[in-house]
């Protein structure tokens, strides 16, 4: 059959994929082909330099005028692209597939509930991406046929290795600055349930993706999709932890003390919350067993696996079998992901009652933000709109120094649709389940980056057990008036110094500098993304800097 005709067939008739030359996937297809077998139970990949993180960091959407209503034109991180040309790399992407010698198929859900666990099948020639799905992505329920998303699957195309044809996409394409069109693409049709990576080996770009996909879908059912990590104790009560990358989801949400349900997506409906997920994905850059216990012994502790292994990713492994964690060249952003049953306490149903204490994650590299701080329901609301952190270098290709980032709901690169499905729902849930709100700043103190010193692992951890046992209902608390805070005058295990930034730090005109342009960089921000928006003014006088 020509290839023509067969990509039309694909096209059209998406369950054509299944007769792909489909290959089994078992870690001797990934072994052979791919990876480097480590004696410690893991393989070991890398991917070419610019494909070490999540660049382009963009969402590319299908644009449709039956969707206009939904999606936020004016995020700077939600890019569009006209059906014709999404279909045109898709054929493409089909053809590249096509010519391999084989193509792996994995058919998985996203979602521990099964009443909107969303099927979706990934088709790759590359088994490791397959092997990842089989880590990330989640096992189909026997009530698959009860979930909303049933009869609507989603199918994902993933090539990581071959690059676009630029030449084919003339004007079609977002150029970049330099004037040059990418040759990779992340991209997704949420009219046809289609997502394509194209270009990008970076794992973290499939499991971002279908994070988009279900944070667009599931607003339009009332259920609220999170960017955090999620916990519960020995009587059940669930603790969520919001933030971008880096600032401690997946290290926090591992104790050996608190069940783990899932370590970076979660959903919350009426009934609780829910994993997406089925694997963690975490850094590994300078992981030591004395502060990330948890974490070391899943990656290091499994000699037996015969499949569904741990993969490590652009970190230095030599063929001996060691792995140097420590060692940055190849990219801070190295990771390992592995099933979530390589943890010791783990909660493998993924799914919990509604939180009774949220924990909002930043890494201020200004030293400038309390370590801990309760936010009442008009302050949450601010700070769930401006999703404030120092950007690390990490995750995002690009990134040497801290950079103030905003982003709203701690994912604006994930969550697609208009601010108001977001912020509504958390509002809403909020008030039902009189849930505690903490913001916490695991990035720096005693001074800014370069001069003061993160914050230690082992006391943000003592911040927030004291913050989820209820032991900071009752204390005094000061206000911080720049930063409309309530900040506890002390914490059980943590010395009380550093709970106030400003005695930390031995130059005190310098911290308050800093600490002021901070507060203006708020203010002005809050100011360029929401004048136009209708905010309670309840909650704008809650802003940094107002
Ligand atoms: N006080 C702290 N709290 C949390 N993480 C910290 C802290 N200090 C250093 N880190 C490091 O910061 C990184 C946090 O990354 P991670 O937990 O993967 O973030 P996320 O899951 O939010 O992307 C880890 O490499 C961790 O070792
Ligand atoms: C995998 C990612 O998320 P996180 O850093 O939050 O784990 C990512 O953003 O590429």
């Amino acid at each position: 059959m020509a290839i023509e005709t067969l990509n039309q067939m694909i096209a059209t008739h998406p369950e054509v994929l299944r007769n792909l030359k489909r290959a089994q996937i078992t870690r001797y297809a990934v072994d052979q082909r791919e990876g480097l077998v480590l004696p410690c139970g893991a393989l070991s990949t890398w991917t070419p330099p610019e494909s070490t993180g999540r660049s382009p960091k963009d969402t590319v959407i299908v644009r449709y005028p039956e969707l206009e209503e939904h999606i936020d034109w004016t995020s700077p991180n939600n890019l569009s692209i006209d059906p014709e040309t999404f279909h045109r790399l898709w054929i493409d992407a089909l053809t590249v597939l096509w010519k391999k010698p084989r193509v792996y198929v994995t058919d998985r859900v996203i979602g521990a509930d099964p009443q909107y666990a969303m099927p979706v099948q990934t088709v790759t020639d590359f088994a490791l991406t397959s092997l990842f799905t089989m880590n990330m992505f989640r096992p189909v329920p026997s009530k698959i046929d009860k979930s909303l998303f049933a009869d609507k699957p989603f199918t994902l195309l993933v090539a990581p290795y071959d690059k676009i044809d630029t030449s084919r996409y003339e004007g079609r394409l977002r150029k970049r600055e330099d004037g040059t069109t990418s040759d990779m693409i992340i991209a997704m049709d949420f009219k046809n349930r289609l997502g394509l990576v194209y270009g990008s080996a970076y794992c973290g770009s499939a499991k971002k993706l279908m994070f988009t996909a279900m944070n667009y879908y599931l607003p339009h059912e009332n259920i609220l999709p999170l960017h955090c990590s999620a916990n519960e104790d020995h009587q059940g009560n669930v603790s969520l932890f919001l933030g971008l990358s880096g600032t401690g989801k997946t290290t926090l949400s591992a104790d050996k003390n608190r069940s783990l349900i899932g370590d970076d997506e979660h959903g919350w409906d009426e009934n609780g919350i829910a994993n997406f997920e089925h694997g963690c994905y975490a850094k590994l850059i300078d992981l030591e067993p004395e502060k990330e216990p948890e974490i070391y012994k899943a990656v290091f502790s499994h000699r037996e696996i015969e499949e569904n292994g741990v993969i490590i990713e652009n970190c230095m492994t030599y063929p001996n079998g060691t792995v140097d964690q420590f060692d940055a060249r190849l990219t801070q952003n190295s990771r390992v992901s592995y099933p979530l049953r390589y943890l010791s306490n783990v909660k493998i149903k993924g799914t919990g009652r509604h939180p009774s204490t949220i924990i909002f994650l930043t890494a201020d590299a200004n030293g400038v933000l309390p370590p801990i701080s309760r936010l009442n329901a008009e302050q949450t609301m601010l700070w769930f709109l401006m999703g404030y952190t120092s950007k690390l270098a990490g995750t995002e290709t690009g990134i040497k120094e801290p950079q103030t980032t905003f982003s709203r709901f701690f994912g604006q690169p994930f969550m697609a649709n208009k601010p108001s499905y977001y912020a509504n729902l958390l509002g809403r849930k909020m008030k039902q389940h009189k849930t505690r709100v903490f913001l916490v700043n695991t990035g720096w103190s005693g001074g800014p980056y370069g001069t003061g010193s993160r914050i230690d692992i082992t006391q943000t951890r003592a911040m927030l057990d004291a913050a989820m046992e209820g032991q900071l209902d009752n204390v005094s608390y000061t206000e911080n008036k720049r930063f409309h805070l309530s900040v506890p005058d002390s914490c059980p295990g943590v010395n009380a110094e550093i709970l106030h930034p400003e005695n930390t730090w031995s130059d005190k005109n310098a911290f308050e500098q800093r600490a002021e342009a901070l507060a203006r960089e708020f203010s002005d921000y809050f100011d360029q993304a929401y004048s136009n928006a209708d905010i309670d003014p309840a909650v704008r006088v809650q802003c940094p800097g107002k």
